[in-house]
């Protein structure tokens, strides 16, 4: 497919002309739920790797051809609600002139930022222009897009952004930012404070060229304790949500801050997002009574049980969906995709949750 391919054939179930996640965002319950997933993009398809063996990663990402192509491989087969921009959260540092590969088997590799004279190195400025092919991308996805298909941009939220600055790589428990954030503060929060507004220019950036809502991936802020997750989880979420407000007062912004636990319902109402993205820890209706009814939830299946189908896979989705059928509510995975997920189990979930009766409303 190229970017200037007819429209994709949209979701056969979708009976409103308004997009149905972009209604589910405006606090409006939906049935069915809309829905995308995580990483809908990705190993797990044969057309997805079949570019993987032509380009590396970081290429894919800022080839506005590829990039559109690999973003409508999962609408084209499954009808998805949502459309995710391929890119990545390290996208951004590397904008800023840190050095990024990613190695097979090992996932992202960075030259580590462990002082001042690293941070003094660093480009923000440089950002706007790096990421124009990423914005071509936007531009060229929402005239390929369906009518009733949601364009959905995203970033890393700063602190999970700044685990991989700081620990050059993918960590179990991200050790030494923790250490720096506790030892080197003047050091951490210069780095929470580049990060916070770069995020925030880089997202009205994304809206500016298409982007019709928003998602900020928080995925290690589960290993704050609540102190320190109010100062960099809450905080700087707050900042980019009232950045992005000021420019854009009605683009949806979805905040998913992974591992949360009891802080994600305290995450939703002190950011001012739309939705709340739960993991697959978290019980949407217990995290539902904490909330307004106008805040949608996304989420938040197990990707293991979307691997392993069978009755589960129907029987789990289908829960989440009766458990949110008062609410607005946005099906989604509790994490990403996993590579070795059958694409038959998505089809199967897809129909699953397109065809299932709504529960009567008592
Ligand atoms: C932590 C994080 C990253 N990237 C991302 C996160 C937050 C979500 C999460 O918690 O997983 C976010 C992300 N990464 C990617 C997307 C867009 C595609 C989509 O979600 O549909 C998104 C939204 C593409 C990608 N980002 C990456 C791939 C795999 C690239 C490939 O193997 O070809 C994709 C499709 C590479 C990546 N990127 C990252 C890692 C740790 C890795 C290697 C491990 C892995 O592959 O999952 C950083």
């Amino acid at each position: 497919m190229t970017c200037n391919s007819p429209p994709i054939e949209a979701n056969p179930h979708s009976v409103s002309t308004e997009k149905p996640l972009l209604r589910a965002l405006g606090g409006h319950p939906v049935w069915p739920p809309p829905l995308w997933l995580m990483r809908q993009a990705g190993r797990y398809l044969p057309e997805f790797r079949a570019y993987r063996e032509k380009s590396p990663f970081l290429t894919r990402c800022l080839t506005p051809d590829i990039a559109t192509e690999l973003t409508l491989q999962p609408i084209q087969r499954f009808g998805m609600d949502g459309a995710i921009l391929f890119s990545d959260i390290l996208i951004l540092p590397h904008a800023m002139g840190q050095a990024l590969d990613f190695v097979e088997n090992l996932g992202p590799v960075l030259t580590p930022i462990r002082d001042d004279a690293a941070l003094d190195a660093l480009q923000p400025e440089a950002v706007a222009s790096f990421i124009t092919p990423i914005l071509e991308t936007l531009r060229h996805l929402r005239r390929a897009l369906p009518p009733a298909t949601s364009l959905l941009g995203f970033a890393g939220s700063p602190f999970t952004v700044s685990c991989y600055m700081i620990e050059g790589r993918s960590s179990r428990d991200y050790s030494i930012t923790r250490e720096a954030m506790l030892k080197a503060p003047a050091f951490y929060d210069r780095l929470m404070a580049l990060l916070t507004d770069a995020t925030s220019e880089m997202l009205i950036a994304q809206i500016d060229a298409g982007a019709e809502a928003v998602m900020l991936f928080d995925s290690w802020a589960g290993l704050l304790p609540p102190r320190l997750f109010r100062r960099y989880v809450i905080a700087p979420t707050r900042q980019i949500v009232t950045a992005i407000r000021a420019q854009h007062p009605h683009v949806k912004i979805i905040g998913f801050p992974r591992l949360a636990g009891v802080m994600a319902p305290i995450y939703a109402q002190e950011t001012g997002i739309d939705a709340l993205a739960c993991d697959t820890g978290a019980s949407l209706d217990i995290v539902a009574e904490s909330l307004p009814h106008s805040m949608a939830l996304q989420g938040n299946l197990d990707p293991l049980i979307l691997k392993a189908g069978g009755d589960a896979l129907t029987q789990e989705a289908q829960n989440i969906c009766r458990s949110m059928s008062h609410r607005p509510h946005i099906f989604n995975l509790g994490h990403g995709v996993m590579p070795e997920t059958p694409p038959e189990h998505v089809a199967m979930l897809v129909e699953a949750i397109r065809t299932q009766k709504r529960p009567e409303i008592l």
